[in-house]
């Protein structure tokens, strides 16, 4: 084999460098390695449009010759002649993305630089006639100074006419190799490859040109970035700006559904399990319905416009610095609906330490079931007055929260990239689509899909725990007369009682302890739980019985006991379901127990820093 000529594929990550190696060796293929280094070398044989074979060469998609990665030093010393057991190749093929084109012929012009024989597949024209832009091949061939072949790599388009042009390339003598420019300009190379990119333009319709308009801003590294976070603070502003109303009538109503049960029962166990337990317990969950629906409207908003796979886009750098593919993307978003969904999508990453690496930070990514504490918890302690002109503080403390599981979640990638996940991480493949106008009834279905799952989980999950917490705290009566409250007494308080010896350290009270057992089996439990605790207590005092689960909260609980516990909800681990989910996708115990424990450290700590803190700052 080392005689035939040697034709090598190079071009950017995703130009579709693999899809032409597939279509034009098929089944012949051979896969190495590199001496030394753990990249993968892809051969394959390749008979040209006059018989004769060559072999051809499948290198990793590199962004310029100035390599970062091992996968990128190898695509550079292979086109340089300077890789330990591969030749110079006698031709390349350089792939480029007609969709992507001016991005593309920054890599394709360095190569051309390099003075060998040289031919451009002008790959995916499909997908940029799909969206509107059409190329002229002879005025990118003029341009560039070699030929250019339009071709479709995964419909086999073009492949002909490359054998062709391939043959006749190698027949010639080859041409003397230039020496490699002097370090050209990164500015310059880009006002070229821009330059010759638009000139190749034929036709190309507004929206495309739109499109590519307003792309320029939304996957621009900085202003992109920028964008993303000014969309993911006003969605939550929005949260607590949008949501009184709606809100102050679910619980009109469950209050009026309270006093009438009250009026319509004797005092008595029913009358106490209906409004303690269903109404108070279960209602005070419901309430914060319309703020899911808010946050979910932006989130499919966000994906049906198409600006969510370009946030996937401009996140992957990011992601890739802490070890995570950008493939980890859609699963993590999942996961601010919930991370079981989330695990299960973590199945489209085809590296198993990549994918184990997104599986276990999944949790971090603050769950809708985490957004009725937060909301209770900050609606009840974080005063609702604008911290600049039109920026709620409640919103913002609500953004940070968001903010805080996200950075935990990329310093824990990075912590397990290092250590327990040890490996390479893959590239990102990733379409864009076209920008478009949501059509409404989409939204509508999918807010109402989220409306019915809530529900049923109040309905079933949430309901069942607050039942039996509800029985838990209500059982054992004390005996009459005693001084020892009723919580006190109950099995439920003596449990919770047991357990804030080890939470109270981080300034968690018995109520707090109480709260997060029943809350395992789903995150809002944490707040029907207070609420029936609360409801309970009070008792027949109907001073108390009037004031809402907030100011209750608000009386009982000093600040930086309601800020070490919003600390631990960003970390504490997810619910039961949840665990059950990483076992089977990770086919054991060991992985879910890690995840556990991981979680049950950084929450713990977390708290315990937030309780001190404020308390030193006197809060
Ligand atoms: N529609 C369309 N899709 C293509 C074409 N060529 C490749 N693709 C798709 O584009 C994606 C990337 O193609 P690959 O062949 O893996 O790209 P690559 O250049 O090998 O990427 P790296 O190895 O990461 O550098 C795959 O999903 C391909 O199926 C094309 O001509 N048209
Ligand atoms: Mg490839």
């Amino acid at each position: 084999m080392s005689a035939l000529p040697l034709v090598a594929l190079v071009g950017n990550p995703n130009a579709g460098k693999s899809a032409l190696f597939n279509a034009l060796t098929g089944a012949r293929q051979k896969l190495g390695n590199y001496p030394g280094v753990t990249v993968e070398r892809k051969a394959g044989r390749l008979a040209l449009a006059d018989g004769r074979p060559v072999e051809l060469v499948d290198l990793p998609g590199t962004y310029s010759l100035n390599a970062a990665s091992p996968d990128e030093q190898v695509t550079r010393d292979v086109v340089m002649g300077r890789q330990a057991g591969e030749r110079q190749p006698d031709a390349l093929v350089i792939v480029v993305d007609a969709s992507n084109l001016d991005n593309h012929l920054r890599f394709a012009l360095e190569l051309i630089a390099l003075g060998l024989p040289t031919i451009v597949a002008l790959n995916m024209v499909d997908l940029a006639t799909r969206d509107g832009l059409e190329l002229d091949a002879a005025v990118l061939s003029r341009e560039l100074g070699v030929p250019v072949i339009a071709t479709v790599a995964v419909r086999k388009r073009g492949l002909d006419h490359l054998r062709e042009e391939l043959a006749g390339l190698l027949g010639s003598v080859a041409p003397e190799a230039k020496a490699p420019l002097p370090e050209r300009d990164f500015d310059a190379v880009r006002d070229e490859a821009r330059r010759i990119a638009r000139a190749a333009i034929v036709r190309e319709t507004p929206s495309r040109r739109l499109t590519a308009a307003v792309d320029r801003v939304a996957l621009h590294p900085v202003f992109g970035l920028l964008l993303l976070l000014g969309l993911l603070f006003v969605m939550f502003q929005a949260v607590y700006a949008w949501s009184e109303a709606p809100i102050a009538m679910i619980e009109g109503l469950a209050e009026a559904a309270a006093n009438s049960v009250r009026d319509a029962l004797p005092d008595g166990m029913l009358r106490s399990f209906l409004v303690d337990g269903v109404i108070n317990g279960v209602g005070s969950v419901v309430v914060f319905l319309p703020q899911i629906l808010i946050l979910f409207f932006f989130i499919l908003m966000l994906e049906a416009t198409g600006y969510m796979v370009r946030a996937a886009f401009l996140m992957d750098g990011l992601m890739a610095r802490v070890g995570l593919s950008g493939r980890a993307f859609i699963p993590l978003l999942s996961s601010f609906a919930c991370a079981i969904p989330g695990i299960m999508a973590t199945r489209t990453i085809a590296d198993p330490k990549d994918r184990l690496t997104t599986i276990l930070i999944a949790p971090l990514m603050t769950c809708s079931a985490r957004l009725p504490v937060y909301a209770v918890i900050i609606g009840a302690f974080i005063p609702a007055r604008d911290i600049l002109p039109g920026v709620g503080l409640q919103g913002f403390v609500l953004f940070c929260l968001y903010i805080s599981g996200i950075i935990g979640a990329m310093l824990v990638a990075l912590i397990l990239r290092m250590t327990v996940t040890k490996g390479a991480s893959g590239g990102f493949l990733m379409e864009m689509p076209k920008y478009q106008w949501p059509r409404p009834q989409d939204i509508v279905l999918g807010l109402w899909q989220r409306a019915v799952i809530f529900l049923k989980r109040a309905g079933t999950i949430i309901f069942t725990s607050t039942v039996i917490l509800w029985v838990l705290l209500s059982y054992p009566k004390p005996p009459e007369g005693s001084a020892v409250s009723q919580v006190d007494y109950s099995i439920a308080g003596r449990i919770a009682g047991g357990l804030n010896v080890i939470l109270e350290p981080i300034g968690f009270n018995r109520d707090i302890s109480l709260a997060l057992i029943p809350a395992m089996a789903a995150r809002e439990v944490a707040v029907s739980a207070l609420a029936t605790v609360y409801s309970i207590d009070a008792g027949d005092d109907e001073a108390l019985l009037e004031r809402s689960l907030g100011d209750r909260l608000k009386d009982q609980w000093p600040l930086p006991t309601a800020l070490a516990f919003l600390a631990w909800f960003i970390f504490a681990p997810q619910c039961i379901s949840t665990i059950a989910v990483t076992r089977r996708e990770t086919n054991g115990w060991k992985w879910p127990l890690f995840m556990v424990g991981y979680l049950f450290v950084l929450a713990y700590v977390a708290a315990g820093l937030t309780y001190w803190t404020a308390t030193e700052f006197g809060l």
